[in-house]
């Protein structure tokens, strides 16, 4: 006999402590397994090992029916007992070498692992998948207290996992608004390993409705799962179909077409920015056709965030920590883009934690800094910081980084600066126009994190109309983000050209003025005229 073939991707974890008062245990087993559960793991931490039994074989008769395995946490001697399928283990339990050799050759054996080390141990002993996590923190007992990982540790314990094929389940703090963000953010960086599934407590077991709960989590899951399997390019964070053979011509058309879509449509583009340049970002908005929006309270974003095209978080100031949380989050769960600009992340302690917290939060699709921020993030010391600019020269191989925090964060990386360099983490384009006098006007990066949440939204609204498939796709944002991105940064440097050539400009004061009539006077054929790019 053959070991099982597992559904891993709607994990049950019983937990009989957190029934809704009221609401007996096998009904609402009964009820989750009816909404698309594919694994049960009994889980009793206090119980007697004859009452353990009672519930385990009770628990095993109910999924039989639904043709769903059963493991049992921990207990050898419950599993052998209940004939379940197999055990799930802690690093603290029956250790797995041991636990093997006690269970028959097709049990299958699982193990909760929170790191990469803890995960090449798990496949050298043989397991047969992992938990991974927790991924965040939690109310349930077993996970309370651990360190929580994040998405990017679990894609860092997927990418060890990758070669030996073993599945991993992601757990803890797993709710629906942030399970979107948790699969496509744990995406393993170089293999592009993903998850085979989560693990759940609380969101069903404490439900009055857990196969309405399941049914919820079980789409989204399907939905990522068909997706990455239907992926064409798995190596490329935002694969687009043109993808493969892309021309500077094609690239710049591309552009010009998003220009025209966002003077058409008009995506409101909703913004939480730094109050030195609150005004400047509503009116580059405005100037390129679009509609700002500058919403900042927790309350009022969430609202918000259907109807939006696109969502710029900027911590130039800090001040809105709480409304870039939610924001954000929502911003994935309606999978809309999502530009962060993390001002002057490098400079103090304080920025450094708060966008590890905010990128722990929700998945950005672009990442917009100078040199001093985006070497901050990608751990380079190449580039020093002194409050929101870079200090001296710039990289040794800006494609090679950008290309590379591209796969480690799955969002396009724009680095900005005399030449700006855009990467997918497959294609690195260099953007060359743009003037000096840019660094001599306050917030000239933040517009440009503006244009490109702007066009974002042009790239995503311009997909949709061609496109209604959202299955099909594999990105947690539709549409060409790498074309979004190129065309905020090309938007506002060719008309910085412009502004700067013009004869009435004669510093940086009439220069802020003039940039942003060249923003709303400038065509597209203007800018393929000026645009001087390549694809590196
Ligand atoms: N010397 C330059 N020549 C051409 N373009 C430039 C130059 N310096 C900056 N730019 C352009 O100006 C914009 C802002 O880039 P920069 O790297 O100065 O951002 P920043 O330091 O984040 O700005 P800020 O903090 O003022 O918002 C980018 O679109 C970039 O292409
Ligand atoms: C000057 C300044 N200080 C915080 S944010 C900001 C705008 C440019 O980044």
């Amino acid at each position: 006999m053959s070991k099982p073939d597992i559904d891993y991707s709607l994990y049950l974890v019983t937990g009989r402590e957190l029934l809704p008062p009221g609401k007996d245990y096998y009904e609402s087993l009964e009820e989750s397994l009816k909404g698309g559960v594919t694994l049960v793991q009994v889980r009793e931490k206090d119980t007697d090992t004859g009452e353990f039994i009672e519930v385990a074989q009770k628990t095993k008769e109910v999924c039989d029916k639904y043709g769903v395995p059963v493991l049992i946490n921990d207990r050898i001697d419950v599993c052998l007992a209940v004939g379940a399928a197999g055990i799930h283990i802690g690093q603290t339990d029956t250790p797995l070498l041991i636990a093997r050799s006690l269970l028959p050759p097709t049990a299958i054996i699982g193990l909760s692992v929170t790191t990469p080390d803890q995960a090449r141990l798990a496949i050298e002993h043989g397991a047969d998948y992992v938990g991974i996590g927790p991924v965040w923190y939690t109310t349930s007992k077993d996970l309370k207290g651990k360190l929580s990982i994040g998405p990017e540790g679990a894609g860092a314990i997927l990418e060890v996992l990758a070669e030996s094929r073993i599945p991993a389940v992601a757990i803890g703090g797993i709710h629906p608004p942030n399970l979107p963000f948790l699969f496509h953010a744990s995406i393993a960086p170089d293999s592009r390993n993903y998850l085979a599934g989560i693990a759940v407590i609380s969101d069903i077991v404490s439900s009055l409705t857990p196969e309405t709960a399941s049914r919820g989590l079980k789409q989204v899951i399907d939905s990522f799962l068909r997706s990455r399997s239907a992926t064409k390019q798995p190596k490329a964070v935002f694969a687009t179909e043109v993808g493969q053979s892309r021309t500077v011509e094609g690239f710049l058309d591309t552009v010009a077409e998003l220009m025209v879509v966002v003077k058409k449509e008009t995506p409101l583009i909703h913004q939480i920015t730094n109050n030195v340049v609150i005004n400047d970002s509503a009116n580059a908005t405005l100037a390129v056709g679009a509609s700002p929006i500058m919403a900042t309270h927790p309350k009022d974003v969430k609202d918000l965030s259907p109807a939006i095209g696109a969502l710029l978080i900027n911590f130039g100031t800090i001040s809105d920590k709480e409304g870039m949380l939610v924001a954000g989050r929502q911003a994935n769960v309606n999978r809309k883009p999502l530009v962060f600009d993390p001002v002057a992340v490098g400079g103090t302690a304080h920025r450094r934690d708060t966008s590890k917290e905010l990128l722990s939060h929700w998945q950005p699709t672009v990442i917009k800094g100078n040199a001093a921020e985006i070497g901050a993030l990608a751990g380079s010391s190449e580039v020093a910081t002194r409050g929101v600019d870079s200090v001296g020269s710039s990289f040794k191989d800006p494609a090679a980084l950008v290309k590379s925090l591209a796969r480690r964060r799955g969002a396009i990386i724009v680095l900005t600066g005399e030449s700006d360099y855009i990467s997918d983490g497959e294609t690195v384009l260099k953007a060359s126009n743009g003037h000096s006098l840019l660094g001599h006007i306050t917030g000239s990066g933040c517009m440009t994190g503006t244009l490109i949440a702007t066009f974002c939204a042009g790239a995503r609204l311009s997909h949709l109309a061609t496109k209604q498939v959202f299955e099909g796709e594999s990105m947690l944002v539709q549409g060409d983000m790498l074309a979004g991105a190129l065309a905020g940064v090309l938007v506002m440097t060719v008309a910085a050209d412009v502004a700067a050539a013009r004869e009435d400009v004669r510093g940086p004061g009439t220069f802020r003025a003039a940039l942003l009539d060249e923003l709303y006077n400038l065509t597209p054929e203007v800018l393929k005229q000026r645009a001087k790019i390549e694809i590196l």
